[in-house]
């Protein structure tokens, strides 16, 4: 068997370095070509590339390119490397590195990327007809149709837990076979807090997922179920059930990653532990399973599994999404492009955590959807760079009033 080769972008993150700690226990199934990220942790991209003798590597900053030369000498003579012992990688600098990464040929790329950033690193992969392993939602959501439309049957495989179980369950029916899809949210940090209780809540506070490990913008929209937001219309794009057909029930256990409802009453669910190397793993070698990705359930000992409706009223942002995929075009995009922002914002204390939902909800609906005859690539990214623009404004002006009210 050949290894399949595989390009990893974002390989610095949570996902990135938990595909290479599995792809560093299966040497014999992959082989990695090719490695991206955005350039804060030049020293890990180094380590990373020499580690799995990568051929090319790319940064986003173009600026950090000498760092990332010097990087490489560090780690060759941390490991004790005489010269002619490595090769320093193919380095490419710029915006467009991941884009070109993507590109290259190989069996799978893994876009691992966190944002909207992500789109065209995805669009690159399809295009050149490589299968996708897709943990960067951020791209199928805003791109939408754009996306769906490139994709040819089976070419993205879902590295999102919930989309992964789903994939799984759904080997147990037909499409005409589905009823609903039922997807699973542990609920966050504040679950079971009503409004009210979440005015003060800290970065600190939403950083603390009760379940998963993730990086920080995935974990700060998992505590205000945007991310679940985000993941219905991911769901809807990658399975083409309506929105309607798409339910969310709060798991705080994180051990049931979704369900599919069939027609006759049944409901199949994947069950495992949080851990994301699970559905990384079966999205590189997809359709086939690698033995000990993951731990297993420990069905030796009593545990309880539990399951309640998600409170709307609490948590309106899945509510938003659904009505940001009704409308579809450049809505989505929007809504994403604003999150973002709004994330950061309140990462650096210029936006309170319930600011973040309502600052994106106001500019939704400021947000005239053109109707498009056929989305582009310049129409995303133009709404998003408006809803950015927009976003920062708004949390600008917060950030005075908040001063204001201080003074
Ligand atoms: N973490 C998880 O468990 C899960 C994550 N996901 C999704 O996977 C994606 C990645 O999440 P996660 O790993 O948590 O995020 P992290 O923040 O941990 O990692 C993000 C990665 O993207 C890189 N990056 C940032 N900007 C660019 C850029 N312009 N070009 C290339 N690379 C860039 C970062 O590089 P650098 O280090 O240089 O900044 C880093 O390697 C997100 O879309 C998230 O929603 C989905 C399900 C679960
Ligand atoms: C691991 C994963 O797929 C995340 O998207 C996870 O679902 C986040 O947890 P929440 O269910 O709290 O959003
Ligand atoms: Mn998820």
């Amino acid at each position: 068997m050949n290894p399949r080769t595989v390009v990893i972008l974002g390989s610095t993150g949570s996902i990135g370095t938990q595909a290479l700690e599995l792809i560093g226990r299966n040497r014999d199934r992959f082989r990695v070509l090719a490695l991206s990220a955005g350039g804060d942790n030049v020293g890990l991209l180094a380590q990373q590339a020499l580690e799995f003798e990568v051929e090319v590597v790319g940064v986003a900053k173009a600026t950090v390119a000498q760092d990332l030369q010097l990087a490489f000498y560090a780690e060759a003579q941390r490991r004790g490397y005489a010269q002619g012992d490595f090769r320093i990688p193919k380095i490419v600098t710029g915006p467009d590195a991941s884009t070109e990464l993507a590109g290259m040929a190989c069996d799978v790329v893994l876009n691992g990327i966190t944002g909207s950033v992500g789109l065209r690193p995805t669009l690159a992969a399809l295009d050149a007809g490589t299968t996708l392993a897709l943990a960067n939602k951020e791209s199928l959501v805003i791109g939408g149709p754009l996306v769906v439309k490139r994709v040819k049957p089976g070419q993205i495989v879902p590295v999102d837990s919930e989309h992964s179980a789903i994939a799984q369950c759904l080997r147990s029916g037909t499409a005409d076979e589905v009823r609903r899809l039922l997807v699973t949210a542990s609920g966050g940090p504040f679950r079971g807090r009503s409004r009210a209780e979440m005015t003060d809540v800290t970065p600190e506070q939403a950083m603390n997922h009760p379940t998963w490990d993730m990086g920080p913008v995935i974990t700060i929209n998992s505590a205000n179920l945007i991310n679940k937001g985000l993941e219905v219309i991911e769901a809807h794009l990658l399975y083409g059930l309506p929105m309607e057909r798409i339910d969310v029930v709060v798991h705080p256990q994180s051990i049931v990653h979704s369900m599919v409802e069939f027609i006759d009453g049944s409901t199949v669910v994947q069950a495992s532990p949080p851990d994301m190397r699970l559905p990384i793993a079966l999205a590189l070698a997809w359709p086939d399973r690698i033995p000990d990705a993951a731990p297993s359930c420990d069905w030796t000992t009593a545990s309880s599994w539990e399951f309640e409706p998600l409170d709307d009223e609490a948590f309106p942002a899945v509510q938003l999404a659904r009505e940001a995929g009704e409308r579809g075009g450049t809505a989505p995009a929007v809504l994403n492009a604003a999150n973002e922002v709004c994330v950061q914002a309140f990462r650096e204390g210029r936006l309170p955590f319930l600011g973040i939902v309502d600052t994106v909800a106001r500019i939704v609906t400021e947000h005239d959807v053109p109707s498009y005859e056929g989305l582009s690539v310049d129409d995303v990214l133009a709404a998003d760079a408006w809803a950015r623009t927009r976003a920062r404004e708004l949390t600008a002006a917060t950030d005075q009033r908040q001063e204001t009210t201080q003074a």
